[in-house]
């Protein structure tokens, strides 16, 4: 399988690079980086092309990817339902095509989002803190938005109201932002790669799932198996929860 990286010059991206080049079945026939014409991917007859580059643009990325006929695998976080959407229309003009986007590719982090979605219907409260390395350019966390709407969809079905909160006289940014109705907060901290606490609480307890990324090789073996899996999975994907058995 002939795969390009989009961001190929970046932590993910050259990550992923050497991923791709030490796997017997993948060969990497293009690097793509800022100034690069994005047509190389197509010239180079990429089947499936990854892009780690920025939220800013990510999504004109997919577009182009989707009129070069190549499937695309987005780890680039910032997306909005908006976006999403309108690559989900230019799918429907694009057959057999799939796109995967997902806020995180590690198995531990996934399990730990499928995990707090599962807890949520059982506890009054509950709160995401998000904690990165300081170069990181945007928050909160796409993990954590995803992680945030997958517990309050949870909520939402089993009958919850709002979580509590009293709060009426704070500094701006106090209580961290909001997605959903779930509080989120993010930590920037030199030292730090990518990290996620789901705080959940009830009288008299606390349950905190956690996951930590130490390494960006952490991120690699779901990306490399949604390489191996887009083709078969035409349309639009949000989250690698969904190509994977999780029971
Ligand atoms: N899904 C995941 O598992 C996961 C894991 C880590 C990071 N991320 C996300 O991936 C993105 C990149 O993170 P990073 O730490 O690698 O950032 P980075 O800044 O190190 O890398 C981004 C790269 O994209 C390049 N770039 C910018 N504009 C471009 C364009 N138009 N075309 C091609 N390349 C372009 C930059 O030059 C840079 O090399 C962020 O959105 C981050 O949140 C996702
Ligand atoms: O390093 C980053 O930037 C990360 N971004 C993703 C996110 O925004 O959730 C995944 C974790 C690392």
């Amino acid at each position: 399988m002939r795969v390009a990286v989009l961001g190929a010059a970046g932590r993910m991206g050259s990550t992923v690079c050497q991923a791709v080049d030490a796997a017997a079945d993948l060969e990497l026939v293009a690097r793509v980086d800022v100034g690069d014409d994005l047509a190389v991917v197509g010239e180079a007859g990429a089947d499936v092309a990854v892009d780690f580059t920025v939220p800013s643009v990510t999504e004109a990325n997919v577009h182009t990817l989707l009129d070069l006929g190549v499937h695309a695998v987005v780890g680039t976080t910032g997306w909005d339902d908006e976006a999403l959407l309108r690559v989900r229309r230019h799918l429907d003009r694009a057959d057999g095509i799939g796109v995967l986007v997902a806020p995180n590719f590690a198995l531990g982090a996934v399990l730990a989002m499928a995990f707090a979605a599962r807890a949520a219907r059982w506890f009054e409260s509950v709160e995401v803190v998000e904690l990165h390395h300081p170069d990181k350019v945007d928050a909160p966390s796409g993990t954590a938005r995803h992680t945030a709407e997958g517990i309050a969809r949870a909520r939402r079905a089993a009958g919850l109201g709002p979580v509590p909160d009293a709060t009426t006289q704070q500094l701006d940014g106090a209580r961290g932002a909001v997605v959903d109705g779930i509080h989120v907060h993010a930590v920037r901290l030199r030292g730090l790669v990518a990290h996620e606490a789901i705080l959940l609480g009830n009288p008299g307890e606390q349950l905190t799932i956690r996951h930590d990324s130490f390494d960006r090789t952490s991120f690699m073996p779901g990306v490399l198996h949604a390489v191996r899996s887009i083709g078969a999975r035409p349309g639009l994907t949000v989250g690698l929860e969904h190509l994977l058995d999780l029971g």
